[in-house]
């Protein structure tokens, strides 16, 4: 069945839209195929699926990388509650380096966004007690693990609310800037 999958502004990053089969019990979805998402474009080997929960509103994972060799696309979707989720390019012969998308990602929509290798990713939640859950196609490890800060100013992320203060972690608070980072990719 063919996926409903559109490009961003920057077109390797994927924005997909699950169809949904309702009827009065509900609904059902396969929110994963490897034939439909490899025809769709999207040929990542996903090897591990990670969720986390974020309880209050207004938190802020992010802006997070693997380094090579454990760099990782990701395939994300919310479980619980809504999300701005946002890329950026890093990868640096890319004409968009340095550039950022985002897009909203909702339980009730079943909305996901791929996020290739290369990219940092990070989440905004919009609600309480919200659920993300990601396909990552490499394993994690933590010293591969980075985050550049998600307020960054040469970024300039419009996480499209103002006076943001989220809930960070103590990696997030003390992430690097993007022009301290040490690009790996
Ligand atoms: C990512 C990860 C984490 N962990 C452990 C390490 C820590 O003890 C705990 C929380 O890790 P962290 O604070 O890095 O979790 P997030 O802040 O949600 O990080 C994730 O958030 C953003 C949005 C991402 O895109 C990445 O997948 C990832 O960086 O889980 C693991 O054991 N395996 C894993 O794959």
């Amino acid at each position: 069945m063919a996926l409903d999958v559109s490009p961003l502004e920057i077109p390797d990053v994927k924005f997909i839209r699950p169809a949904r089969f309702g009827d009065d019990r509900g609904w059902f979805s396969v929110t994963y195929n490897v034939q439909d998402f490899a025809e769709a474009g999207i040929d990542a080997v996903f090897m591990q699926d990670n969720q986390s929960r974020s309880e209050g509103v207004h938190t802020l994972r992010g802006l997070h990388f693997q380094r090579p060799p454990f760099a990782q696309a990701k395939l994300v979707r919310v479980v619980a509650g809504r999300v701005i989720d946002v890329a950026v390019d890093a990868r640096k012969g890319s004409p968009t380096c340095g550039k950022w998308v985002k897009a909203e990602l909702t339980a009730k929509g079943g909305e996901q966004m791929y996020v290739p290798r290369g990219f940092l990713h990070g989440f905004l939640t919009l609600e309480p007690g919200t659920e993300v859950a990601y396909k990552v196609d490499a394993p994690y490890d933590q010293g591969s693990d980075g985050s550049v800060r998600w307020d960054d100013p040469d970024l300039g992320i419009d996480w499209g609310m103002a006076d943001l203060a989220p809930v960070l972690s103590d990696k997030d608070k003390t992430a690097t800037l993007w022009r301290d980072f040490d690009n790996p990719f």
